[in-house]
């Protein structure tokens, strides 16, 4: 049994009544571990073709399956290629109750490692935009890496506080998701730094930097648009108490009532905790509770703001792509890809990025990502980037190279691959018809174009 902070029982204790044995008695389950089929690459039924896992299906998320501790679906190539994310299952329900569309503009606001934003890139299908953005500079190198991984090609990455990022996205976005930082005590059972650090003093500060993201949140969504909040601890103060503070201060947004294939497992939210009545709204908002299902404790507000005019001006960005960078791209391209990926280029210095639509002047914000990265210019030659080949399928080059899952982990580890193939030059290398990188093919042998950054230990 791991050893909880006294106050944080005590308060559990008065606030569930009856329900606290049964809740204490959670944390002597075993933990349960969820992965996520990335739909970018592959539909369910497709991935659970070519599974090795031992895997079943999480009830409110069609593409999230529990697996076996043991299955270890992290070290697999399959991973690698991107074919699915590793994520608490409670969290999976996040992104499922944003509800994002194609071809819409929405925004993960704290989005690092990027569970909820590979999540909403796989439902978006590669159209829209998605602004992924991260204050911590080391935390969002993780998030660059798995949305590369996942091949999302519509995804803006920044580094920014909430406040910069509202200055130049006002009323621009139809979603908005604040993933908050939060006291983690939903997460406990999986993440004891969060014991070590929690303390009351702890959640009365976080609940002070969630509204204060939220009040920049807010300024970012469109007339109509939907902003959902979530945290993974208990605290009313962090919860309903947030969300209240929220709603008192900004009296243009209304709790909406979810509705997801999850409804029948879904706790409400608990109005009277923070001393509100039972008729209000907060008891629209959502707990997923330890004791009531297999995931740890989350908790989600779903607020969409009254429709109107939006009255905020956006200056649109004017793309400047390296001419030279561009010719040399179509060149490769042109020898290379079957499909050439085409729309607005734009380069930071050598390197060519295919940016989504309409997207605002960023001048000033610390930009991890623009889009698509297409590659680099380098001395009369394009070299395709591993977030381009991470993009493609293989129908969608003219050569490619299939490995087997012991040839795909040498590969992973940067080692030579052995190969009689009468390919020459770039040939995106594949695990079944999914792209793990390039390799570089001369007199038969293969170049490991593996991103040194990411090989295997
Ligand atoms: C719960 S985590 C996000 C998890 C992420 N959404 C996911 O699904 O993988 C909260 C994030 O908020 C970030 N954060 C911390 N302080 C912040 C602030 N003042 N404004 C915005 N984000 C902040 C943290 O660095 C952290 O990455």
């Amino acid at each position: 049994m791991i050893k909880l902070p006294l106050d944080f029982m005590n308060r559990m204790q008065e606030l569930l009544g009856n329900e606290y044995d049964q809740f204490i008695e959670s944390y002597n389950r075993q933990q349960t571990h969820g992965l996520r089929v990335n739909l970018l690459k592959c539909d369910v039924k497709d991935f659970l073709s070519i599974s090795p896992f031992s895997l079943t299906p999480i009830p409110w998320c069609d593409e999230g399956y529990y697996y076996n501790e043991e299955d270890k679906p992290g070290k697999h190539p399959y991973h690698a290629a991107g074919l699915y994310y590793i994520q608490e299952p409670s969290a999976m329900v996040v992104a499922k109750i944003l509800e994002p569309k194609p071809y819409e503009k929405v925004l993960d606001l704290s989005a690092a490692p990027g569970g909820k934003s590979t999540h909403i890139a796989s439902l978006m299908g590669n159209t829209g935009l998605l602004v992924a953005n991260e204050i911590h500079p080391t935390r969002v190198k993780a998030l660059a890496e798995n949305l590369e991984r996942f091949g999302a090609r519509n995804a803006v990455i920044t580094n920014e506080s909430p406040n910069k990022l509202a200055k130049v996205f006002p009323e621009f976005f139809d979603r908005i998701i604040v993933d908050a930082p939060c006291s983690g005590e939903g997460m406990f059972r999986k993440n004891p730094t969060a014991i070590e650090d929690w303390s009351i003093e702890n959640v009365k500060y976080c609940a002070i930097r969630q509204l204060e993201i939220l009040d920049e949140a807010q300024k970012m969504l469109k007339p109509g648009g939907v902003l959902v909040y979530s945290t993974c601890t208990f605290a009313p103060e962090e919860n309903e108490g947030t969300i209240a503070n929220f709603l008192n201060k900004y009296p243009m947004f209304e709790v909406e009532q979810v509705t997801t294939q999850l409804n029948s497992l879904l706790d409400e939210g608990q109005p009277k905790w923070i001393g509100h009545s039972e008729d209000s709204p907060l008891k629209k908002t959502i707990r997923l509770w330890p004791h009531h299902f297999q995931g740890e404790g989350h908790f989600v507000a779903k607020l969409r703001k009254k429709e109107g005019i939006a009255t905020s001006k956006i200056k649109l960005m004017k793309f400047k792509p390296l001419a030279e960078a561009v010719e040399y791209y179509q060149k490769f391209a042109n020898e290379y890809l079957e499909d050439i990926p085409s729309g607005h280029f734009h380069s930071f210095s050598e390197h060519l990025y295919l940016v989504p639509d309409q997207l605002p002047d960023l001048r000033g914000i610390k930009i991890v990502r623009l889009g698509w990265h297409l590659g680099e210019l380098k001395k009369k030659r394009f070299e395709p980037s591993h977030a381009l080949a991470m993009g493609l399928t293989n129908d969608q080059v003219k050569q490619y190279y299939d490995l087997d899952v012991k040839q795909a982990t040498k590969y992973l580890r940067g080692e030579a691959i052995q190969s009689d193939t009468s390919q020459t030059g770039w040939s995106l290398i594949t695990i079944g018809k999914y792209p793990l990188g390039w390799g570089k093919i001369s007199n038969g042998q293969i170049k490991n174009h593996y991103p040194k950054g990411l090989r295997w230990k």
